[in-house]
């Protein structure tokens, strides 16, 4: 699902690029000691080589949820970084409470249905450089992503695809638009009536990408299930109830990051 007319105002989407452009072009040694320092993750391009495949991009994480606490663990450097990515997040926030709504408007449920439940999470930024040859390297595996929606910018450079019909299509860019993934805890609720997709990204030879993906979850404590309203005899519930909580530690859904983005807690606590 595409948005054009979120209201976040261009030049916090613009900021946040930049100075996460700045933060990516930062010497990997530098990044990494300031990482293990303060509670975020990072992993560059050079660290990857998962399930035989590599992956070509730099990454950082960090938990948001509750902002004002888990800003004082992001990076320091640039200067202005926790200022600009902080007021993007506040904007995705509201851009996200408004879909939300809509969504559960559009299920049926009662308002306030699904917001009530919500939190934005974390986000994840990624920088894919240019690519000397896209056909032996991925920039991230396929997945699902395990969130209520997630809200991804993918900058000016396409590399995203979905996985739809047996095939993998690639997404084009709309400048200035969000992306909304429906994830895994919203299909559960839904209860199948949305899907949330297969989606992978790919890299180019020619031109880098920053995307910021930030991920809007259902609070751990929150039961995730069918809701009521869209369960009755002929359409019996297709999952089971479980703790949102309880889905990550069995899924393992974000590994070695559990503990950093279910509790807010500074990355080096991961064990
Ligand atoms: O970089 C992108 O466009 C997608 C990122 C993504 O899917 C994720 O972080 O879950
Ligand atoms: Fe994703």
């Amino acid at each position: 699902m595409k948005v054009t007319n979120h209201e976040v105002p261009e030049n916090v989407i613009g900021e946040a690029v930049n100075v996460l452009k700045e933060l990516f072009s930062m010497p990997t040694e530098e990044i990494t000691k300031e990482a293990n320092a303060s509670g975020w993750v990072y992993m560059g391009s050079t660290t990857f080589a998962v399930k035989g495949a590599h992956l070509w991009r730099d990454n950082i994480k960090h938990p948001c949820h509750p902002l004002e606490e888990c800003l004082q663990n992001w990076p320091r450097k640039p200067i202005r970084y926790r200022d600009v990515m902080s007021a993007y997040i506040r904007e995705i926030r509201r851009l996200g409470t408004r879909i939300l709504d809509l969504i559960s408007e559009g299920l049926g449920l009662e308002n306030g249905y699904l917001e009530r439940i919500s939190r934005v999470q974390f986000m994840t930024a990624s920088n894919y450089p240019p690519c000397p040859d896209p056909t032996l390297a991925l920039g991230l595996l396929k997945h699902l992503d395990h969130s209520l929606i997630t809200i991804l910018f993918q900058g000016n450079a396409e590399g995203l695809q979905v996985f739809k019909d047996g095939k993998w299509i690639g997404v084009e860019v709309v400048p200035n638009s969000f992306l909304v993934n429906i994830g895994t805890q919203l299909e559960i609720i839904s209860n199948g009536k949305l899907r949330s997709a297969e989606h992978r990204v790919v890299t180019n030879s020619e031109e880098a990408r920053t995307a910021i993906a930030t991920f809007i979850n259902p609070s751990p404590d929150s039961i995730i299930e069918p809701a009521q309203t869209l369960v009755n005899q002929s359409n019996p519930p297709l999952y089971p109830p479980l703790s949102f909580k309880d889905f990550v530690i069995a899924s393992k859904a974000f590994g070695p990051y559990t503990n950093s983005i279910q509790n807010g807690l500074p990355s080096k606590n991961y064990a």
